[in-house]
């Protein structure tokens, strides 16, 4: 199976690799790890006095990151500013050129679709920035309703799961979809079907049941580090309270602080002060988001893992029968385009606006895109199934 475009895109280098993270590799296995710590035992000291110097967040690229971390708003055209219609003319000039490595799984709709005859299409999408739009305040991306109903006739016709850094709770708040498996926390939060397999590879596995009394399997792989998120969290309420517009989130197994609507002469500062908390804590660590960084475990779990570990619960590990979908549009969506893209199944399908590297095959410009997409696939399946004489 051949689903790569004819340009093939750079293969990024891994954003968190151990080495710039200047993390002893013992620190990345939590199994590794002594039994489960108790609160307000790992830091050293969160008072502001005990920090660095405001080189470091500047030096260590993270100020860089974080300026690059959502793409640039449109400018309005004004009228009779020909600079600026140059400006935005070049812009489109540029995105055509990305889209050559990075097609548009739209256009690319026959070509995926005829890679999907015969097999089994397993659906994983990502919440914020794909099925809801970005949108200044996080409690406010809601999904629209054609949206909802899209994404449940999807989960009728193939096993679907969002895969979302929100905890586990708050994107089922947001999605409220019943049909569909999900995973919060990048992945670190997983419910999925039961499997007997899966619990021999991932003996961590707990069976339960959901509300509706359906057989289920927990998979919560960084369960040890809850009292240490509860207490980072509170520490980094504490130390980002007199900076305004910054909001921080607890998303069970992470934490989100966003500086979305902090003036940028403040990144520095809320940069500064989040770095040096975590000079406290060497078992986490933190990734960069759309205008947010994400405080996680050292574990060596993501949103690729998540991926593996959801086909393996679905019974869906068969290269040849299975065509897995990943739609997403974020720096922690990269591990999931990359497992796809390594062994060489299925395809990731990045959702931007603007030129990104990515390791996702095909893209798509928004959410709008994005329904469109999933629209035409429910379409086929059915018509699909109509061919084969099925209700
Ligand atoms: O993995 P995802 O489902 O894409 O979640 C990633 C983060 O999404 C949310 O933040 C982002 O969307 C917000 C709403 O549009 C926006 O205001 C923010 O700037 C974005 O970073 C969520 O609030 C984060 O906690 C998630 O980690």
């Amino acid at each position: 199976m051949d689903l790569q475009p004819s340009h093939a895109s750079p293969i990024l280098t891994d954003p968190v690799s151990k080495s710039r993270l200047g993390i002893h590799s013992s620190l990345l296995a939590y199994s590794q790890q002594d039994s489960p710590l108790s609160p307000g035992k790992y830091t050293k000291s969160n008072s502001k006095k005990n920090m660095g110097s405001l080189d470091d967040v500047r030096s260590n690229g993270w100020l860089d990151a974080m300026k690059a971390s959502s793409p640039p708003r449109k400018k309005s055209v004004l009228k009779g500013s020909s600079a600026l219609v140059a400006s935005i003319d070049f812009d489109m000039e540029d995105y055509n050129l990305w889209m050559l490595e990075y097609p548009s799984a739209l256009g690319a709709f026959e070509k995926i679709i005829d890679h999907a005859k015969n097999k089994k299409i397993a659906m994983f999408l990502d919440y914020d920035g794909t099925l809801s739009p970005i949108v200044e305040d996080p409690d406010c991306a809601f999904m629209t309703e054609p949206m909802r109903t899209t994404v449940r006739r999807v989960a009728k016709c193939f096993p679907t799961a969002i895969i979302s850094g929100r905890s586990r709770d708050k994107v089922f708040d947001l999605v409220k979809l019943t049909e569909l498996y999900y995973a919060g926390s990048h992945g670190m939060d997983i419910i999925g079907p039961v499997s007997d397999t899966l619990h021999e590879n991932h003996p961590d596995c707990v069976k339960s049941t959901d509300d509706q009394g359906n057989e289920i399997t927990l998979f919560q792989p960084a369960k040890e580090f809850l009292p240490m998120i509860d207490e980072v969290f509170r520490t980094l309420i504490d130390i980002t309270k007199d900076i305004e517009g910054a909001k921080v989130e607890n998303h069970k197994f992470c934490v989100s602080v966003h500086y979305r609507n902090v003036e940028e002469n403040n990144w520095t500062v809320i940069a500064q002060r989040v770095h040096d908390i975590l000079k406290n804590y060497p078992r986490l660590r933190s990734t960069h988001g759309r205008k947010v960084l994400e405080i996680r475990p050292v574990i060596d779990w993501n949103k690729g893992k998540a991926v593996e570990f959801l086909l393996e619960s679905l019974g869906l590990t068969d290269m040849n029968d299975v065509l897995p979908i990943y739609i997403g549009d974020d720096k922690t969506d990269e591990d999931a385009f990359k497992v796809l893209r390594e062994s060489n199944r299925g395809c990731g399908i990045l959702v931007s606006s603007v030129r990104k590297d990515s390791n996702a095959l095909y893209s798509l410009r928004d959410t709008s895109e994005v329904m469109r997409f999933l629209q035409r696939l429910v379409n086929w399946k059915r018509k699909q199934e109509r061919k084969h004489g099925k209700k």
